[in-house]
């Protein structure tokens, strides 16, 4: 074809819900996807029988959820794995002291009650705070107001820093204070036990995709798009962009003429985090059965400091566990079995000689991928929260911005993708179609 009606970047959530809603209303649309495969940060490998999801895993809250309803109409089995958050006893969980034994279930409770306090309060003093304010800034306004001993104040102080970490991928110093989610989740949250990938798959029935297509440039003007990489060139009337933040921002993706002060100022704002997962498959199970997450406190557990327990997704004995900001940065260079070992080094302080030798491992190199640079995108000290939508805003009526980091609802998630697909869809074709088009036959 020599010129489509939409031309879409990139066959994660966000492109594939676009592509399948325009091609649905009859236009003529192309997906350029530079990966020799679908999905995105939705990228599930299989050993077997048992699917590991090296992106996204859950969804946090199904009530009301656009990607629920989606995985109920492709009929993709979920199991139950509600998480809460990073909270400190949403769930059982296992705690080890600096010393590397268990805490008791006054000591655990005393530590709980810490954290609650200082959640309870943390919301009016990031209310009352500076547009500049970091997370940290507003938690050390919190922690003063208490008047803890050291000792105190730093295990809670550890605590939101490795929630931090865990939830964004930033270090607590480098994240908006005004960027935290509220953290409300509407339901229980599930996994994908065959796989995340089946979402993406089954987005695509009906799309015309092009794998392997790099796209380096996007030219724009009243008359439409023409798209550049290194298959040649596509010209479109509109252009659906939905590459992640770090590769909008790389010198490697051109947008011509550069994209208006209010969508440029956003993107500036916006940063890609560094998280990756580790994930170890092992012959026996050798922590307690009735725990769905270990924790240990203390300096050894600067990198290393929570395990999830998903062996009720196949049966056999498996943790998971994050490099998350400063530690992802700091083992990006080594190579897997440093890290593995690493991470069994600290398991052992906890287990001794129960851990066994891991039958399978996985671990994500998401910041050295070219087409991801970072796993999602948080929103840096100075930014707004607004600084996601003003991403979308339509550019010169014919270029659209979509992926997760142009969502404000639900950021740095499947849901913010594919509802930020089901938007650039509808303004592509100027009218409001309804986001179950996109799973309904
Ligand atoms: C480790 C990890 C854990 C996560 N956990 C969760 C979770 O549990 N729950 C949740 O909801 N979300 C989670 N997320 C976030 C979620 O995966 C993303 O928000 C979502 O998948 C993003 O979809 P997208 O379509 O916006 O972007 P992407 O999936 O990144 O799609 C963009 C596409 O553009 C392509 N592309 C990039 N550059 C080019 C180029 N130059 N030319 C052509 N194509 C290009 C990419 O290959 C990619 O396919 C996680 C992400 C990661 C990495």
């Amino acid at each position: 074809m020599d010129r489509y009606d939409t031309i879409v970047v990139g066959a994660g959530v966000a492109g594939l819900t676009a592509a399948r809603l325009l091609t649905r209303a009859g236009r003529s649309v192309v997906v350029l996807e530079a990966r020799d495969r679908i999905g995105g940060r939705v990228w599930t490998v299989r050993d077997g029988d048992e699917a590991t999801d090296l992106g996204a895993s859950w969804i946090h809250g199904v009530d009301g959820s656009p990607v629920a309803a989606a995985a109920r109409a492709f009929e993709m089995p979920m199991t139950e794995f509600t998480v809460g958050g990073y909270q400190p006893d949403s769930r059982p969980i296992a705690y080890y002291g600096p010393a590397g034994s268990r805490l008791s279930e006054v000591e655990t409770a005393g530590f709980v009650d810490d954290i609650r306090a200082v959640d309870e309060a943390l919301p009016a003093v990031i209310e009352a705070s500076a547009p500049d304010a970091s997370y940290s800034d507003v938690a050390e306004q919190v922690l003063r107001t208490f008047g803890w001993d050291e000792a105190r104040a730093e295990r809670v102080r550890e605590y939101l820093r490795h929630r931090s970490e865990e939830q964004y991928g930033a270090w607590i110093g480098d994240l908006a204070a005004h960027g935290l989610d509220d953290d409300s989740i509407d339901g229980d949250e599930v996994v994908f036990p065959d796989g995340y990938d089946r979402l993406a798959e089954r987005l695509s029935d009906g799309v015309d995709l092009r794998l392997e297509h790099v796209v380096s440039h996007v030219r724009w003007d009243d008359d439409g798009v023409s798209v550049s990489g290194d298959r040649g060139t596509l010209t479109a009337a509109a252009a659906i962009v939905t590459v992640p933040v770090g590769v909008l921002r790389s010198s490697d993706f051109v947008i011509e003429p550069a994209l208006p002060a209010p969508v440029a100022g956003a993107l500036s704002r916006l940063e890609m985090n560094a998280f990756e997962k580790v994930f170890l498959r092992f012959p026996t199970r050798f922590w307690d059965d009735e725990v769905y997450a270990i924790r240990q406190q203390g300096p050894q557990g600067l990198w290393w400091h929570s395990w999830y327990d998903l062996t009720s997704l196949h049966g056999t004995p498996t943790l998971l566990t994050f490099a998350a900001g400063p530690a992802a940065r700091a083992i990006r260079d080594w190579d897997d079995a440093a890290v593995i070992d690493s991470v069994l080094s600290q398991l052992r302080r906890l287990y001794g000689h129960r851990v066994g030798v891991p039958t399978a491992v996985h671990v994500t190199h998401w910041q050295d991928d070219p087409y991801a640079r970072g796993s999602y995108a948080y929103m840096t000290v100075g930014s707004t929260t607004s600084d996601h939508d003003d991403l979308a805003t339509p550019v010169g009526g014919v270029l659209h911005l979509a992926g997760e980091a142009t969502w404000t609802d639900d950021p740095a998630t499947v849901t913010a993708a594919l509802c930020s697909g089901h938007r650039a869809a509808q303004n592509v074709l100027g009218r409001d179609v309804p986001i179950e088009d996109a799973w309904t036959d």
